[in-house]
């Protein structure tokens, strides 16, 4: 019996556009939640929302089965991270701040167990090979393995085609927030230069054998991403979504 098949990679392999969610509340239950939306993926940020290993295990086991992948966001990618999160079960992950092929490459070593990568083999102890319970989990891991990359700075943009070459890149993402920010925009990722960028990084990427993908959270930029060749598009953040609602149902009844 091999490692779990990753059906979100085939997924991107086939040319599908995948419609994701980030989940932010670092919580299985707001997260059983949005799967139930239907969303085909769905960030576990640990980034930006206060997620740490257990956490990032629970809702990994609430979307057991389910349509919604859980594509787990470390804070950097640091390759102890990297091993623990797969452990608990992690199968896609997307590796913020990455500026150059060599990054690209170390993280795919992370990834990977011996002579590939360099991934520790404690499979015995972990829920990934469901405790011993997949005999040949070691082997048959890695092909397994999603690994998206973050490029968000000028310096990876600058960098992008030979990011794009790296073998065991499955996917680019363009974070819009952090690209704007180190371009002197902060706060503004609609700026025209912003927008610039983003248009001829998606393009590039979509002309590449990776995917592209990016978060959309201002009004229209999904559909403008998605014309500029985003395959996996981030539409909202549970986060917001919640605070958007909450706010405007107080002002409805404001005096
Ligand atoms: O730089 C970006 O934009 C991203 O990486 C996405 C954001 O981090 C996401 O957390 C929404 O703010």
């Amino acid at each position: 019996m091999p490692a779990p098949i990753n059906t979100f990679k085939q997924r991107l392999k086939n040319g599908e556009r995948v419609i994701g969610c980030w989940a932010g509340f670092a919580d299985p239950y707001p997260t059983e939640v949005l799967a139930t939306a239907g969303f085909d993926w769905l960030v576990i940020d640990g980034e930006h929302a206060p997620n740490d290993l257990r956490t990032i295990m629970a809702q990994l086991q609430v979307l057991e089965g389910k349509h919604s992948e859980g594509v787990v966001r470390l804070p950097i990618g640091a390759d102890w991270m990297i091993k623990q999160v797969l452990d608990v079960g992690a199968q896609t992950l997307l590796i913020p701040m990455v500026d150059s092929a060599e990054q690209a490459r170390e993280l795919v070593r992370a990834c990977r167990y011996p002579p590939a990568g360099i991934r520790g083999s404690g499979a015995a102890l972990a829920r990934a090979s469901q405790f011993a319970a997949i005999p040949d989990y070691t082997q048959t891991a890695n092909d397994q393995i999603c690994l998206l990359v973050q490029v968000e700075s000028a310096a990876g943009l600058a960098a992008l085609d030979d990011i794009l070459a790296v073998e065991g890149v499955d996917g680019v993402f363009i974070g819009p927030s952090d690209l704007a920010a180190d371009m002197g925009h902060l706060g503004n990722s609609d700026h025209p230069e912003v927008r610039a960028a983003i248009k001829d990084g998606l393009a590039r990427i979509a002309a590449s054998d990776k995917a592209a993908g990016i978060l959309a959270v201002s009004d229209g930029s999904a559909e403008t991403y998605r014309d500029w060749g985003a395959q996996f598009l981030a539409v909202g953040v549970d986060v917001l979504l919640l605070a958007k609602a909450a706010r405007g149902l107080m002002d409805e009844w404001r005096d």
